[in-house]
This record gives C-alpha cells, sequence and structure tokens, in this order.
C-alpha cells in the first residue's frame, strides 16, 4: 500500500480562489482588504516568503503594504510603525516576519500588534482566546493543517493524535485546534521518552521539529495520517521533517514537503485577512475560514 498524497498546492490553490470571490463581493460594497508585511533585515528565505505573500495579496484582490527595514532599526521605530498600522483604516492585518534580529523583543513587538489585526494568530489575546474557546485570530500554520486534516478525515472526534513540537507558532496552537475538534492530543518534544513508540499510536501525526527527516517510516501507525510541517533547506533541496520515503510505504495519507503545508500558510494568512475584515466592517465570518 502506497499512501495518498494530500495536495496542498492544490487545496490552497482553490482556498485563494474561494477568497478571490468574497473579496470582489467586498469591493462591490466599497470595501478593499489590506495586508500589511513588515520584513526587519535581509535574511534571504523570509524575503522569499514576504515576496510571494505580497503576490498572493495581490492575485485574490487585496491591497498589500510592504515594509522594509534595516536589520538595526531600533525596536522604538518598528513599534511606532506598528503604532501607523494599528491605526490605518486602509490595513485590516498586519504581519511581522519572524525571525526578528536578536536586538528586538519578539513579544513585546507582537504584542504592539491590535489583536484584531494579528491574522498571525500570535497576539497572546488571540492565544488565550483560541486556548478558551473565544472567536480568535487563528495561527496559519496548524489553521492550513487543520483545514487539510478535516478534508482528508472529516471529523477528528475520538481521533489519537500525536503533535511534535511544542513551539507557539505551530505546535502549541496545533494541539488547541486539535483538542478544539475533540481529538485525542499528545504533545510530544525533544524529551519525550519513547517517541518512536508514542508516534506509532497516532491516528494523526503532525511533526513540527525542524530536523530533516527525523520521522522514521517504522514511527508511523499503519493508515495514520501524516502531516509534515518541517522546511528544512539541506543540500538534497528542501526536506520536511518526516523520511518521505519511508513514511508513505505505511501511511494512509502524507502531506509532501514542498508542496503540502507551506502553501495552506500564505493561503490562511489571506483567509484570515477576509476575516479580519469582515469583522472591522461588523459583517459575519465567511464561511468554513478562521474557525
Ligand atoms: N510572522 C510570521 N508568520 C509566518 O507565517 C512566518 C514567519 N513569520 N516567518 C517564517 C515562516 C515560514 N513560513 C512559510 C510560508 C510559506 C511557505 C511555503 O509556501 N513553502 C513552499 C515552498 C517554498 C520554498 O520553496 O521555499 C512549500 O512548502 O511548498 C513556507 C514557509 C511562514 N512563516
Amino acid at each position: 500500500m502506497t499512501a495518498t498524497l494530500i495536495d496542498g498546492k492544490a487545496f490552497a490553490a482553490g482556498l485563494r480562489a474561494r477568497i478571490a470571490t468574497e473579496v470582489a463581493a467586498l469591493k462591490a460594497r466599497g470595501i478593499t482588504p489590506g495586508l500589511a508585511v513588515v520584513l526587519v533585515g535581509a535574511d534571504p528565505a523570509s524575503q522569499v516568503y514576504v515576496r510571494s505573500k505580497g503576490k498572493q495579496t495581490l492575485e485574490v484582490g487585496m491591497n498589500s503594504f510592504e515594509h522594509r527595514l534595516p536589520a538595526e532599526t531600533p525596536e522604538a521605530e518598528l513599534l511606532a510603525l506598528i503604532e501607523r498600522l494599528n491605526a490605518d483604516p486602509a490595513v485590516n492585518g498586519i504581519l511581522v516576519q519572524l525571525p526578528l534580529p536578536g536586538h528586538m523583543n519578539e513579544a513585546a513587538v507582537i504584542n504592539a500588534i491590535a489583536p484584531e489585526k494579528d491574522v498571525d494568530g500570535f497576539h497572546i489575546l488571540n492565544v488565550g482566546r483560541l486556548a478558551t474557546g473565544q472567536k480568535a485570530m487563528v495561527p496559519c500554520t496548524p489553521l492550513g493543517c487543520l483545514m487539510l486534516l478535516r478534508d482528508r478525515l472529516g471529523s477528528l472526534s475520538g481521533k489519537r493524535a500525536v503533535v511534535i513540537g511544542r513551539s507557539n507558532i505551530v505546535g502549541k496552537p496545533m494541539a488547541q485546534l486539535l483538542l478544539r475538534d475533540s481529538a485525542t492530543v499528545t504533545i510530544a518534544h525533544s524529551r519525550t521518552a519513547d517517541l518512536p513508540a508514542l508516534c506509532r499510536e497516532a491516528d494523526i501525526l503532525v511533526a513540527a521539529v525542524g530536523r530533516p527527516l527525523f520521522v522514521g517510516g517504522d514511527w508511523i501507525r499503519p493508515g495514520a495520517t501524516v502531516v509534515d510541517v518541517g522546511i528544512n533547506r539541506t543540500d538534497d533541496g528542501l526536506v520536511g521533517d518526516v523520511d518521505f520515503e519511508a513514511a508513505r510505504k505505511v501511511a494512509g495519507a502524507i502531506t509532501p514537503v514542498p508542496g503540502g503545508v507551506g502553501p495552506m500558510t500564505i493561503a490562511c494568512l489571506l483567509a484570515n485577512t477576509l476575516t479580519a475584515t469582515a469583522r472591522a466592517n461588523g459583517l459575519p465570518d465567511p464561511d468554513g475560514l478562521t474557525p
């Protein structure tokens, strides 16, 4: 048996088409969603992401505002820019690309973003809202994984999910979203005892550790759904956290890298921007996007 490929690239394209339709409807009412992306410094990978975010933002009909600041920008200057974006009615979503240069306090910067414009869902208020089941902005990568899982499995209720990785941007919010869908969730990490045996219990395995080929084929329960969040640049090109060739012989379904979770992250950023725009204008949330 060989696993079904979960085509995140195609799913993301469909999602963007749907978002474009909703943007056109808003524009007919005189509302154009706007997304501001702030990049501090010149990290080459970050530049690639920011360019592709800007391009896709325009493709769905939204306004894109890019702000590039030198790496040595004082934190106060970045905070002043965020204040201006918070106050700008043309800006519905604000994303500050991470990681920030070492002299900046990431938490302070993120928490300066108006929570209703925090389309990354990283602001402490959105983290708390997600954890307590209130309407929030939800982090894009876990949201994209959730959409792929629901599409593949339907209900996640009662499924055993193992999330490897406990970061604030992927592991923890992923666990919250799975829990909200009534999965039984375990968060595993570098100190977890007998990680392979734990993973073999999982109907849903989400790998978000940032180590190439970390998850072996023998870690996977036959028929399991495997979501690979890893984006590791190696001499062999872009590889995930899962040994894809080994895993696909065992799993029921698996996301590839590239073409899996990555494209969903950007599509969900646009989905959150659309939702933020609807909320800012007192309109109902668009269906099936930001949960
Ligand atoms: N505030 C903030 N929000 C983010 O969402 C954020 C961030 N900072 N910092 C960096 C990470 C990384 N990230 C990716 C987005 C798309 C792809 C993506 O589209 N990947 C393609 C391949 C792209 C390639 O070839 O490099 C794929 O997997 O198929 C990957 C990674 C968003 N991030």
